[in-house]
């Protein structure tokens, strides 16, 4: 049997990989300014991911929609990963790897942003969500790990986590997040918000 990776080896490896996230300082700089401009302009943060990551995107979208710290209006922000009867529905009638492609079609246009993660940077499903916007005129930013994959390749800004460890990327995913939710807010903060 695989030995029982120790909690201090986790500890270990989650503060190497966050020690390692300076690399990518740039780009989540980047990712934010397209957020804020993306608010700015009337447009809506789209997001997509499976597993994990899907409740890391219904998370993220509460944040913009309600709050994150403080009080201010409510920012444009919808999570693909919550409709239990369009993923059904699409899922069983086309396919799965569609299923954030199609609402793409439906919701997303050229002031919108997705925001598509995947640790392994090619879940089919994420890269056809990523493809489809593109082709609508929607920014991508992409949040990964593993040097990218193919949505490094597609999207607009990639944020690409320096492990190839699934729980060691997404813990890094949601750190990211919730600093572009802080500064969005600040952003947004002068509000007419009771
Ligand atoms: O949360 C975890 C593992 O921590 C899993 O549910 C994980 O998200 C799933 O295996 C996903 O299907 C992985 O997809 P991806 O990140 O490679 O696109
Ligand atoms: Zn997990």
């Amino acid at each position: 049997m695989k030995k029982l990776k120790t909690f201090e080896a986790v500890l270990t490896e989650h503060n190497a990989v966050m020690a390692q996230l300076t690399s990518c300082l740039d780009d989540i700089n980047a990712a934010v300014q397209l957020l804020i401009s993306t608010l700015n302009q009337g447009g809506k943060i789209l997001l997509c991911g499976n597993g994990g990551s899907a409740a890391d995107c219904q998370h993220i979208a509460a944040e913009f929609v309600v709050r994150y710290e403080k009080k201010r209006r409510a920012l444009a922000a919808i999570a693909l990963t919550t409709d239990s009867s369009i993923l059904t529905a699409h899922a069983n009638d086309y396919d799965f790897d569609t299923v954030f492609a199609r609402q793409i079609e439906a919701l997303g246009n050229e002031k919108d942003c997705l925001i598509a993660i995947s640790t392994s940077g090619n879940s089919k499903n994420i890269v056809k969500a990523v493809q489809t916007a593109r082709l609508q005129g929607l920014s991508v930013i992409a949040l990964t790990g593993c040097e990218g994959g193919e949505l490094k390749k597609q999207a607009t800004v990639s944020i690409v986590v320096p492990s190839a460890v699934t729980a060691r990327i997404q813990e890094a995913h949601i750190v990211i997040a919730h600093w572009w939710c802080g500064a969005v807010e600040e952003v947004f903060n002068v509000s007419n918000h009771a």
